[in-house]
């Protein structure tokens, strides 16, 4: 009796507890309703494509001809990009992790495998290294062997500034880590930690004060512009701080590597290292791609971890357990040997109620990485992610050699971080001049041609056989900050655009290269935000043609009694309908797909119409373009604003020209179109399609209008743009009433 106990007890040893499991996202009747749906769809398309070309073939003059022309290429447009949306609605996976059980596998603190988090900033006025502090903070409070976390941050910025804050979260650290621990907080980021608890006790409120007396130091010297003698602490610190010559500046300046906080020395801390690389004129730095490998190097050096984050300044943790949940994949040996990378969607804090601009980017960071899991996986989302160090030099069966024996991922490093010889290979290794003639940026680390780095290494590291994994637990894990101001959210599309363009136009573009390497269905889900830019063709066309049309009482679609029109109403319905059950059914609400949905638009008008134009002119040589960093800090009036969900215009700016001539246009085609039914009651048949287009772009708009003429505060339209909207609109009314 005993021994089959025994027996039983010891096979149930050898069966590992699982680490985690798969489930399809959805249930499968609704995946089942998405095919037959995508089936009627498709042919409801292939449809309207056959009676486009009816109209082509038979043109009744050269205007419907031209008219033909310009909505049979928008719709061409609308069809593929639909067509690239749909891979990710085919096997949508949902996984769960069981850190509970990883137990069986680290019994001892050196049984985890060593972590190194990169935390990446650029600028310390747009990046205000308080917050950069934070997320740094948030990190090193991970529930994790302190002997085994390394906090690395890269400051493009170059900056004392964001060096002195360093220094001073390096003294807090040994505050706030051990209070996380003894109270078991979760919240361990010390600002959301403060706003979050409002209940005090008195070491609540030590901390507190010593919390605030950091932040006043760290304001003071950025308001400055320098940092006071007073607060340097140590022959140590001078030394750093001494670097900053009077030749410094933040694009020209020696590499900078401090060793802030050293686990060897004080067993309750993790590693910190400030990293500042070299720069100068001459040579590419090829921003935060360059970066992130000379952090690579700079770390392989110092502590050579097998699992690396990669965070922004902005993206702090949110939960101390969310490293485990990584090993639950990183130890399985059956998913870890092809593993290059787990992603965490990008989740925001501090969004308006109804998310005006729709920075969540519900699509791009959780419905298609859902998606895409279930083939070969998510793709890179730039902050957020623990690699494999392995994955960076070559595929799983095909190793690249780095050309430095100490930047092999499997070097073993003995000698202290803190050693000159490490100090000065650091130094080496984050030097401009390093890569010159190796394979950083092409065959080793993340990679270079494009502003979207992290959408282009993902890509290419499937491309040589890497897979990836989406993790997305109920507690979030990680928050960053959205851009809160129009200007800024269509800024950086743009310049995620350009970026795409740069891949779809390379040798490594999806449509080529893609379908080769990573199969059709992944090609076709990178090609979803590849085809962006193109959509600023087909809205133009929606957003002008039929109310210019409507103006001159010409009608463009089919009447209300003709059958093309319930073809016309099944696709616009069907696509605009589809999104909003997604949406609700993923707990938003109506208000907020709203405002998703009129970003779209307004993005077309903006950021990928601009994208476009600058792509072609650096591609004619013209001009070039950079990674322009998206601020992080707002101002009072600007912030209360945001909160009463207005949209923020103030700047004069050409990305706003193009939507507030739609908006001009729109009205006054709408005003027309109602002017022409109510003098003949007959038309309206006619002009139905028309007025619903311009009826929605007119609601859609309702926010410039008050930017235009309502409002008085700081962040309406201004009056420039008001005007030569305006102008425009004028110009495009007069061509249609010459062309209809
Ligand atoms: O030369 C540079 C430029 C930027 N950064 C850092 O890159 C990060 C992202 O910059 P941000 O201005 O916040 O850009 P976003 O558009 O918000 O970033 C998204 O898009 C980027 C790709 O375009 C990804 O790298 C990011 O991870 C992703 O969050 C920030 O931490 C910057 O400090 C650098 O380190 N060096
Ligand atoms: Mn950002």
């Amino acid at each position: 009796m005993m021994e089959e106990h025994t027996a039983r007890a010891a096979a149930a040893a050898a069966v590992p507890l699982p680490l985690h499991s798969e489930s399809p996202h959805i249930s499968r009747h609704a995946t089942a309703f998405n095919r037959v749906f995508a089936a009627f769809y498709a042919a409801a398309i292939l449809t309207l494509f056959f009676y486009h070309l009816a109209s082509l073939l038979y043109p009744a003059s050269f205007t419907s001809f031209f008219v033909s022309v310009l909505l049979f290429l928008s719709d061409v447009v609308l069809a593929l990009f639909w067509a690239v949306t749909q891979t990710n609605r085919m096997i949508p996976l949902r996984r769960r992790e069981f850190p509970g059980n990883l137990e069986q596998l680290l019994k001892q603190d050196s049984d985890f495998p060593a972590l190194d988090v990169f935390i990446c900033t650029a600028d310390p006025y747009k990046e205000p290294p308080m917050n950069v502090v934070n997320t740094a903070l948030s990190v090193m409070a991970y529930e994790y062997p302190t002997q085994k976390l390394s906090v690395y941050v890269s400051d493009d910025g170059g900056s004392a500034l964001t060096l002195f804050a360093f220094i001073e979260a390096a003294r807090f650290a040994g505050e706030w880590l051990p209070f996380c621990r003894r109270n078991g907080v979760v919240e361990r980021n010390p600002d959301a930690f403060f706003a979050s608890n409002k209940d005090s006790n008195s070491e609540k409120e030590k901390i507190k004060i010593m919390y605030e007396q950091m932040k006043m130091r760290v304001e003071n010297a950025l308001a400055k512009g320098k940092v006071e003698d007073e607060f340097i602490d140590g022959e140590e610190e001078r030394m750093g701080l001494d670097k900053w010559t009077k030749s410094f500046t933040p694009r020209n300046h020696p590499p900078i590597i401090q060793v802030l906080s050293e686990s060897s020395k004080n067993k309750d801390m993790p590693n910190l290292i400030y990293v500042s690389r070299e720069k100068n004129a001459a040579s590419h730095h090829h921003f935060k791609a360059g970066a992130l490998n000379a952090l690579l190097r700079v770390s392989a050096v110092m502590t050579n971890a097998p699992i690396i984050l990669t965070l922004d300044c902005d993206t702090y943790s949110n939960d101390p357990q969310t490293p485990s949940r990584v090993l639950c994949y990183f130890l399985d040996p059956k998913v870890a040997t092809n593993l290059s990378y787990i992603q965490f969607p990008q989740r925001f804090h501090g969004l308006s109620k109804n998310d005006i601009y729709a920075s969540e980017y519900k699509r791009l960071y959780l419905f298609n990485p859902v998606g895409m899991d279930g083939l070969l996986g998510p793709a890179y989302l730039g902050t957020g992610c623990f690699f494999a160090r392995r994955s960076f030099f070559g595929g799983p069966s095909s190793f690249e050699a780095p050309e430095l024996s100490n930047l092999h991922p499997n070097h073993v490093v003995e000698t202290p971080i803190k050693s000159r010889e490490v100090l000065d290979l650091a130094c080496v290794v984050a030097g401009c001049e390093y890569e010159t003639h190796t394979k950083w940026g092409s065959k080793l680390g993340f990679r270079y041609g494009s502003l979207v780095e992290d959408y282009f290494t993902g890509y290419l590291l499937q491309s040589e056989g890497w897979r990836s994994i989406f993790c997305n637990p109920d507690r979030v894990a990680f928050y960053g900050d959205a851009p809160m101001n129009l200007l800024d959210a269509v800024n950086q599309v743009k310049r995620w655009v350009i970026g795409l363009l740069e891949v779809t136009f390379s040798k490594y573009s999806p449509v080529t290269f893609g379908v080769r390497s990573i199969g059709l269905l992944m090609s076709l889900s990178y090609c979803h935000n590849l085809l962006w830019s193109f959509l600023f063709f087909p809205v133009s066309v929606y957003a002008f043609l039929p109310q210019l049309a409507l103006i001159n009482g010409v009608s463009i679609f089919p009447k209300v009694s003709n059958p093309w029109f319930v073809l016309y109403a099944f696709l616009c319905l069907g696509a605009y309908g589809q999104d909003l059950v997604e949406f609700l059914l993923d707990g938003n609400a109506l208000k907020k797909w709203w405002n998703d949905q009129r970003i779209w638009s307004i993005r077309s008008l903006s950021s990928y119409l601009f994208a476009s134009i600058e792509f072609s002119l650096k591609s004619l040589g013209v001009s070039g373009f950079g990674f322009n960093v998206t601020s992080k800090v707002v101002g009072q009036e600007q912030s209360k604003r945001y909160e009463q969900e207005l949209f923020e215009f103030g700047a004069s700016s050409p990305m706003f020209v193009p939507m507030a001539t739609a908006a001009t246009v729109n009205l006054v085609g709408f005003g027309g179109g109602v002017i022409r039914i109510w003098r003949s009651r007959g038309v309206w048949e006619e002009l139905f399609g028309q007025m619903v287009v311009a009826g929605f772009v007119v609601a859609n708009c309702w926010p410039l209008y008050e930017a235009m003429a309502f409002r008085k505060d700081g962040g309406k339209l201004p009056p420039k743009i008001t005007f030569l909207s305006f102008f425009l609109a004028l110009l495009l009314c007069s061509f249609a009433a010459f062309l209809f």
